[in-house]
């Protein structure tokens, strides 16, 4: 959980949450102790543009559109939490990309969704807005107002997610003969509530005396029925709709009533909400055949009381660098898996990091462009996701050569970014025993040449070496390119880098040294580093027999069959890059490259 923090000036330094519409002070209790909550309603689209830039997290229900343009301004946003289903007023391919997670509260409003669709549903049969009018103006309309019994009815149920199940079984309780259709339906579920599925929309439209819309909005479901479909209603039909105004063509609908092709609807929302005057919702809402509502499917305190909560326990966990539970733009990973996997989120980004700082310094950030093998090695094999991995890895690879404030990379957008920059990752597991050491899971990051270039097959990628340098120090193949890590007591360690199988923990700035394996190597580098004021806090010395001939590795003196060392220092402050090359100089040094981790 966040802490507070009060900076030396004494200003609060929590992280900002922006409520901009009514949220039900259950959820928002909870944020108070750790984080600063600014309920904020009434803002104009304008105004709200120019504070959201100051926020962390921003909570809304179906009022305020979340807009690409406000979520670029808002540059400090980790989290939008929807406190409703509907995610049709944010903007989530935006999100995606600015790596903003988007959360909604997928159950806690569905109850009262469907008890409103009920209530609707029951006063359209019975004309119950049209009677309260009527008695309130004085008159006593008995006759005139005589309507119809569900019971024996069929309900044509459209979309039989949550609520539109929810809604089957309370109608089913009320006797009514129930029919849905959805190509995503459980079977199991339906046949459960006693919901028959049709194979067809119009098999719905044809046999419903009452048919309800519970689909979402997305671009398959708007205008979903229009003049067509309502055509084919019985002309003592009834359409509900708790679920967004637009997926029933408001002029269509009004027509329809109009000219009788139906007898009658219960709208919840609408395509402008709140309806401007004079507009087709507007002219609907005074309908006499219209029971209408100002959206309030969700507006119970119990409703309220749910999404709120369930929303503000999904902002903590983000803000505090926890998964949510209901991501809508990233994928489901339960806490105690992500537990699992926490050290090896560590792991993999020092692992990217070491390899853009190692093997291929001269990267910019525009492209990295690179295909990697990435394979998970032992217990690790067997893990459900790897996403998260997989996130810290383009994160390590990036975090060398980008700013790091355009670096918010996570599990939302590090496959989009990743493609982005040109980098191929093939992720693959392999369930071999790695138990060695006392670990049992290990990771290998390896660079192949780009299948997308032909003409690679030769390139010689990521000297991070002088290029000046001639003989053993100039080039490294791509073949050579691999970073094997693995986790102990918690800890990150490296256990081969490029040839060398070593062992040493991926932290602070290292100097790495490839030299011919001679004594005196230590002494050199360590003068040299004295000399410039560095002190070194350990060492690790990883010798091999070089297999490398003068032919397969241009520019590789090390054909010659001497044996080679690397050695990794770890320094205690940055060393210059005239230090760096000042040491590839020396005799049987190879080459050196300066990494910060
Ligand atoms: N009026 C209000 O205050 C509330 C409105 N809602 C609305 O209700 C909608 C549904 O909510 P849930 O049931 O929780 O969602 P859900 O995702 O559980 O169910 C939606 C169902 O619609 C189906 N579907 C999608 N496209 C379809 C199509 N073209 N034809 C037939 N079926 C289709 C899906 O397969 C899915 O089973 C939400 O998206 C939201 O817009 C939800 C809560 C409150
Ligand atoms: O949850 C939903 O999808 C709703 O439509 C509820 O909207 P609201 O939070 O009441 O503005």
């Amino acid at each position: 959980m966040p802490q507070p923090i009060v900076a030396a000036n004494g200003h609060d330094t929590r992280p900002k949450v922006l409520v901009p519409e009514k949220l039900s002070p259950d959820g928002l209790a909870l944020l108070q102790a750790s984080l600063e909550v600014h309920e904020r309603q009434g803002l104009s689209a304008d105004e709200l543009l120019t504070i959201v830039g100051d926020y962390d997290a921003i909570i809304v229900r179906s009022e305020t559109k979340c807009t690409a343009s406000l979520l670029k301004a808002g540059k400090k946003l980790r989290v939008v939490a929807r406190a409703g289903v509907g995610v049709d007023n944010v903007d989530l391919d935006a999100a995606t990309k600015l790596g903003i997670i988007v959360v909604n509260s997928p159950q806690g409003n569905i109850n009262a969704a469907a008890e409103h669709t009920i209530a609707l549903l029951m006063a359209v049969a019975r004309n119950i807005g049209a009677a309260s009018l009527s008695l309130k103006g004085g008159k006593w309309e008995r006759s005139k107002l005589v309507g119809i019994e569900v019971k024996g009815k069929t309900l044509g149920i459209l979309g039989l997610g949550k609520v539109g199940l929810t809604v089957a079984r309370a109608a089913g309780g009320l006797g009514m003969k129930l029919l849905a259709f959805d190509p995503y339906a459980n079977p199991a579920l339906a046949a459960a509530a006693n919901v028959e599925i049709v194979p067809t929309m119009d098999e719905l439209f044809e046999t419903a005396e009452f048919l309800t819309i519970h689909t979402p909005m997305i671009a398959s479901t708007k205008g979903l029925i229009g003049t067509a479909e309502l055509s084919k209603m019985k002309p003592t039909a009834r359409v509900l709709n708790v679920a967004r105004g637009g997926i029933v063509d408001e002029v269509a609908l009004l027509a329809a009533l109009e000219d009788g092709t139906i007898a009658g609807a219960g709208i919840d929302v609408w395509t402008s909400e709140p309806p401007k005057p004079g507009d087709t919702a507007s002219r609907l809402i005074d309908h006499p055949k219209v029971v209408a509502t100002p959206h309030l499917g969700a507006s119970t305190h119990e409703a309220q009381e749910n999404v709120s909560i369930d929303v503000c326990e999904q902002v903590l966990s983000i803000l505090s660098g926890q998964l949510p539970r209901s991501a809508v733009n990233a994928p489901i990973i339960l806490p105690e898996e992500y537990r699992t996997l926490r050290p090896f989120v560590v792991l993999l980004e020092k692992m990217g990091s070491l390899y853009t700082q190692h093997f291929s310094p001269s990267n910019t950030a525009q492209q990295l462009r690179t295909t990697f093998d990435l394979t998970y090695e032992g217990t690790l094999a067997s893990a459900n996701t790897t996403k998260p991995l997989f996130a810290a890895l383009v994160k390590g690879l990036l975090s060398p050569i980008s700013s790091s404030d355009s670096l918010n990379i996570n599990i939302v957008n590090a496959e989009l970014v990743a493609k982005e920059r040109g980098i191929l990752i093939n992720e693959s597991r392999s369930r071999d025993q790695v138990e060695q050491e006392g670990y049992s899971a290990s990771v290998t990051l390896k660079a192949r040449l780009d299948p997308r270039s032909p003409s690679a097959s030769r390139v010689l990628r990521g000297d991070p070496f002088d290029a000046n340098a001639s003989g053993a120090g100039r080039r490294k193949k791509i073949e050579d390119q691999v970073i094997t890590g693995f986790i102990s007591h918690n800890t990150p360690y490296i256990s081969r880098l490029g040839r060398f199988n070593t062992s040493f923990v991926p932290e602070g700035t290292m100097l790495l040294c490839r030299n011919y394996d001679e004594p005196g190597k230590i002494g050199i580098v360590g003068a040299k580093l004295g000399k410039s004021g560095v002190n070194i806090r350990s060492m690790t010395v990883a010798p091999i027999e070089t297999s490398a001939t003068p032919s397969e590795d241009a520019g590789m003196a090390a054909g010659d069959g001497q044996r080679e060392a690397l050695m990794i220092l770890g320094l205690d402050r940055a060393v210059s890059d005239d230090v760096r090359k000042s040491l590839i100089g020396e005799e049987g040094m190879l080459e050196a490259s300066v990494v910060v981790l």
